[in-house]
């Protein structure tokens, strides 16, 4: 059994791109439940609006068959002569009908102050509906270009992005960093929990790294905001996705991605790699027992999130054998070919 994270905890509990400096009081710890229950609704900033939009919607619905109901019954009567008064009946239902309007709208208003959370917890178990999706991702394509960066642990991933960030203006946000600043924030609800999966190679329920990855993107853009914005914001996102649902979940959410650079090295190469770093880096997973175990995850979860884009022809692999500056100058080549002016 893996922990699952409540959405409402994870809200109230990552620091915000909206508030990222406030504070809040702990919460109570996640309940035990399969880490695969992890699909999720709507994101902080629109969830009172479907929520809203649904009440809205489900309460025209019942005010429409209620007419309709009325409207069956009063075709098929002759009303008495001077009998029943109908006047009694119509004020009963102008205070129901007004007095339905205002809770409606209490709850609307309650769910738009309450915009740190959102609107439905993710379902528990398999039995349950998948809660609705967001309407729309928080950034556009249209000026928000992500591209995902992957590749087995020690690829060198890390090292060709900081080459990219360099010379082609990208702005560059590891997976991997986000959670290890979240696991060393005092206060985070979420340290343990990131510590233990990252000391297991395992992958980190998605809700928590999404959430991190959108905060990010969120505060590079605010950044960057002044007299002259940036047009188009570019992304390299290190190490992500490494699951199919984080996949799913971030390009519904957040931003729909233009490519995936794919880092391919032998495990033996890798290996060798991340032993030489772990006599300095101090990270909890650079040692042979770790490393054992991060290979296995990729191989099982995170190549098919490859194959999965492969598929869609969304990949650009480079060999990732040769010496750093080997690889970035076939990075670049294999990208002006994918992206041509954009890059
Ligand atoms: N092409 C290369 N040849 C030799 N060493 C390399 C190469 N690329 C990176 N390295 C070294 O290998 C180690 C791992 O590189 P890097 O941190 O960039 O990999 P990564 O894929 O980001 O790893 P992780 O997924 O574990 O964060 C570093 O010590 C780096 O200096
Ligand atoms: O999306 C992600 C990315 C990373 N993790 C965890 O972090 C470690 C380290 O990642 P690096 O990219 O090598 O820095 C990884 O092994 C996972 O445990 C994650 O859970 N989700």
């Amino acid at each position: 059994m893996q922990p699952s994270i409540s959405a409402r905890l994870l809200w109230r509990n990552l620091p915000r791109a909206a508030s990222r400096c406030t504070s809040s009081a702990p919460a109570p710890a996640p309940a035990s439940a399969p880490a695969s229950a992890s699909c999720f609704s709507t994101y902080a900033t629109k969830s009172a609006t479907p929520l809203s939009s649904h009440l809205l919607r489900s309460s025209r619905r019942a005010f429409q068959l209620q007419q309709q109901s009325q409207r069956a019954y009063s075709s098929s009567g002759i009303p008495p002569k001077g009998g029943i008064k109908f006047w009694p009946f119509l004020v009963i239902l102008g205070l129901c009908s007004g007095a339905y309007t205002l809770l409606v709208k209490q709850r609307a208003t309650e769910a738009a102050s309450a915009s740190k959370m959102p609107a439905v917890e993710p379902p528990k178990s398999s039995g349950q509906l998948p809660a609705p999706s967001k309407p729309a991702p928080t950034f556009s394509p249209d000026t928000t270009t992500v591209i995902f960066v992957l590749g087995g642990p020690g690829a060198g991933k890390g090292t060709q992005c900081a080459n990219l960030v360099q010379n082609h203006g990208f702005t560059h946000l590891s997976a991997g960093d986000l959670l290890r600043a979240e696991q060393d924030r005092p206060g985070s609800q979420f340290g343990q929990l990131i510590r233990d999966y990252i000391k297991d190679g395992l992958i980190v329920p998605m809700e928590v790294t999404v959430q991190l990855l959108e905060n990010a993107m969120a505060d590079t853009i605010r950044a960057a905001a002044g007299p002259s914005p940036k047009k188009e914001h570019r992304f390299l996102i290190d190490g992500f996705p490494r699951k199919m649902d984080q996949a799913f979940k971030f390009e519904e959410a957040v931003c729909p991605a233009r490519l995936v650079l794919f880092y391919d090295c032998p495990e033996a190469v890798m290996e060798a790699r991340l032993l030489e770093r772990g006599k300095t880096s101090g990270r909890s997973d650079d040692n042979a027992e770790s490393i054992r175990k991060r290979f296995r995850t990729f191989v099982d979860t995170s190549m098919p999130v490859v194959d999965h884009y492969d598929s869609q022809g969304r990949v650009v692999k480079v060999d990732a054998t040769a010496a750093p500056d080997v690889v970035y100058k076939k990075t670049v080549e294999e990208l002006k070919k994918k992206l041509g002016d954009k890059f």
